[in-house]
């Protein structure tokens, strides 16, 4: 007999199967009516097993369940070996450990015995009052009366133990003796447990390590908790088949943001690669900002094999939809917003940024109703089979290939502008929010489709040094005028409905200058060489919240820390996610765009480059004076500030406002704030220099026999903005 078991595979709901939206059969057959798409219900996917796999499965099944409720380190076959082996070499050594826990319980008894004896808690507190005085007397009456409890307690055992040794003999005293022993050994026992890394031969098993006494140990030496202090296991350590996951919460005093700020101390303790260790805030109403979900890999969660992007199999994408993106190091799948935002993507070469770039435009390329506007600054082939479908396509970064892209991005900030003024006209039914929704991206009628612009290499158009009027060699260059468009274009277009998606490989300031980077407010950074670089690309602030995308490995091609940094999308602000990206090659894309340029035809969206219209409208004089004035304001106005800027001040000042007395004035010797601090004078030097606090010549102090360096505390002052 065959039992049918179902298991469920989202598949996507918003991918629609291609025969729904199919271009006719034949030239006689209606084609469909252009309209909004449908989603389609979700399928499901299955396989018919028989009974005794049935019966199998389940018992495989009954057995985990049950195994995931012992202990941590008896839960896999490896740690309840080396928890086995601890035991055994526990028991051999007891003989000589037993008589040494005694003889302390003995030690810490004594001394509780005394304390109590003294009535040393009361007698300190009166102390501490100033109140000894008051107090000598009700202190001196529970101390006589306690020696007097003491006495009696004594003789009363010596007796009893006499009058037993004489009526029943010395079993039962060697009996009391024993468990008296046993109570003081207990309290004798070192309560010191072993943390992640001790100087000892072997590895630990990871499941040794979830035992919660060593994760108290190595919270304690990555300096995360205070010695005294302790975690509480919300959620106790579960082998999920690829890895270890608890949920803890801190002592009150600390903060979870800080825990994800120092992984790589964390991981150290633990001894596991970072890259194992996933360290998360638990938020919402199950979270406060002190509880936090660990998870640790048994493997390298981003060295397995890529995920094929589902949208190489997707007949239709609706971009008002978020896109698939890729999964966390747990499998979770991470979809990419592109309505609202834009998107800044950085990396060394040959990381896999061009690869990532494509996923979203591939998404573009399948929704008849977005405009698509492609600009590949590297010229090659990567982005060829979007020749199909978009409005615009640019392939190389030569000058004229620059000049065109400018005449596009005027022709794009032109049409932000009137699709604004267009919008403030319409009802408030259809256009609630002077933003464009669903409805009027879709309806051609309304000439607003989604807009996405996107463009490899961009670096190689920005940093272009050529005149933009030949005749003014010394005014703006070409490169010049593409960031101020660029940047007007993000800054005011995401709610006329235009997005950008810009990718480079050189990702520093120059390039790409903040005022352009601040519009972008979604960024993934591939891996890169420095601390610095990853920064330029995810946002001030963040290396310090954690945040490093230098410390992905080269050998993670496709992998990348995902930010939100706008506030417009569901991505988070705060935390980065680690994101193994789709993997979707240009064969697929090219069957994606054929798709997407069959379904254009169908609803009569098909237009610009991709319809043989090569040329571009001239720009209304009018519109481009009225554009001239407010590209330029876009572009020299205030410094746009990114979300996770604001208040961010570096670490060395943040510390050294604290410790700084407000009647502190002049030169101070470096090394003495340095200690105040806690950190060695060389990299507080340079963390002060960073800060723009000036380098002062070094000179004689009081009680210094030389000159020595010194730092102005009023410069520091400044540096903090007060
Ligand atoms: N998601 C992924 N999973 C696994 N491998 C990937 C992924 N994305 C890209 N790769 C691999 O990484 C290599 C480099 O990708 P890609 O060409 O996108 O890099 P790039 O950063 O754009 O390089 P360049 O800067 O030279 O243009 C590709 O050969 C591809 O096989």
């Amino acid at each position: 007999m065959t039992r049918p078991s179902l298991e469920a595979q989202d598949v996507g709901g918003e991918i629609i199967p291609f025969p729904n939206s199919a271009p006719p059969a034949s030239a006689d057959e209606p084609a469909p009516a252009a309209g909004p798409m449908q989603p389609f219900p979700e399928a499901l996917d299955g396989e018919l097993i028989t009974e005794a796999e049935y019966e199998r499965s389940r018992a495989y099944r009954l057995a985990e369940s049950a195994r995931s409720k012992l202990p941590a380190q008896w839960q896999t076959a490896e740690s309840a070996r080396q928890a086995g082996a601890e035991l055994a070499g526990r028991a051999v050594t007891l003989p000589v450990r037993y008589p040494l826990a005694v003889g302390r319980g003995l030690a810490v008894s004594a001394r509780a015995w005394w304390a109590w004896v003294r009535v040393a808690d009361f007698y300190e507190a009166s102390r501490a009052a100033d109140r000894l005085a008051d107090k000598w007397q009700e202190i001196a009456a529970v101390r006589r009366r306690r020696n007097v409890m003491s006495l009696a307690g004594g003789g009363t055992a010596g007796l009893a133990g006499l009058i037993t040794d004489l009526t029943a003999g010395s079993v039962p005293l060697l009996i009391a003796g024993g468990a008296v022993s046993v109570v003081l050994a207990v309290a004798g026992r070192r309560k010191d447990g072993a943390g992640g890394r001790t100087t000892r031969l072997g590895s630990r098993s990871l499941a040794w390590l979830m035992n919660g006494d060593h994760l108290v140990v190595a919270f304690r030496d990555a300096k995360l908790i205070g010695k005294d202090e302790s975690l509480m296991l919300v959620k106790a350590p579960r082998h999920d088949g690829t890895g270890w996951a608890l949920t803890i919460d801190l002592p009150p005093s600390r903060k979870a943001s800080d825990v994800i700020g120092k992984r790589e101390a964390l991981a150290s303790a633990l001894a596991v690669d970072e890259v194992r260790l996933i360290v998360e805030r638990v938020r919402g109403d199950d979270g406060h900002a002190g509880r936090l979900a660990l998870w640790v890999g048994d493997a390298d969660p981003y060295a397995a094999d890529p995920i094929p992007s589902p949208l190489a199999t997707a007949s239709s994408w609706d971009l008002w939809r978020p896109v698939p993106f890729g999964t966390t190091a747990r499998g979770a799948s991470v979809n990419l917003p592109v309505v609202w935002t834009s998107l800044l993507i950085g990396a060394i070469p040959r990381q896999g940024k061009t690869f990532v770039a494509r996923l979203p435009l591939t998404a573009a390329a399948l929704d008849p109703h977005v405009r698509l506007i492609i600009a590949d600054g590297k010229g090659g082939k990567d982005f060829r089979p979007f020749e199909q479908v978009a409005h615009r396509f640019i392939r190389g970064s030569r000058e004229s290939d620059a000049r065109r892209l400018i005449a596009v991005l005027e022709e794009c900030a032109a049409d932000v502008a009137d699709r604004f003024d267009r919008l403030s006209e319409m009802d408030d039914e259809l256009c609630p929010e002077s933003k464009v929704t669903p409805e009027i991206t879709r309806d051609p009628a309304h000439r607003m489709p989604l807009t996405v612009i996107g463009i490899d290499e961009v670096q190689n158009f920005l940093s272009l040094d050529v005149p933009l009027d030949l005749d003014n060699p010394k005014g703006k260059k070409v490169g010049a005028r593409i960031c101020e468009l660029l940047t007007y274009i993000a800054k005011t277009g995401p709610a006329a409905g235009y997005s950008l998606i810009l990718a480079t490989q050189k990702p520093d300031a120059q390039v790409i200058p903040d005022g352009l980077r601040g519009q972008l407010g979604t960024r993934f950074a591939l891996k890169v060489m420095t601390y610095q670089a990853s920064e330029t690309i995810l946002g001030a602030g963040t290396y310090k919240a954690g945040m490093d995308a230098s410390k992905l490995m080269t050998s993670h091609k496709g992998v990348g820390l995902l930010l939100g940094a706008d506030g417009e999308t569901e991505l988070s602000a705060g935390d980065a996610v680690t994101v193994r990206t789709h993997l979707l090659h240009i064969a697929a894309i090219r069957v994606a765009c054929e798709r997407g340029r069959a379904l254009r035809e169908q609803a009569g969206t098909l237009t610009g480059d991709a319809a043989g219209a090569h040329d571009l409208a001239d720009l209304d004089p009018t519109v481009a004076a009225r554009l001239a004035d407010e590209v330029t304001a876009t572009a020299t106005g205030p410094e746009p500030v990114d979300a996770e800027l604001l208040h961010e001040l570096p670490e060395v000042l943040e510390l050294l406002a604290d410790v700084l007395g407000d009647e502190e004035h002049g030169v101070v010797p470096t090394g003495e704030l340095a200690e105040r601090i806690g950190w060695d004078v060389k990299t507080f030097g340079e963390a002060l220099r960073a800060a723009g606090v000036p380098k002062l010549p070094k000179r004689r102090m009081p009680g210094y026999d030389n000159a020595v360096a010194v730092v102005d505390v009023d410069a520091i002052r400044a540096a903090l903005g007060g």
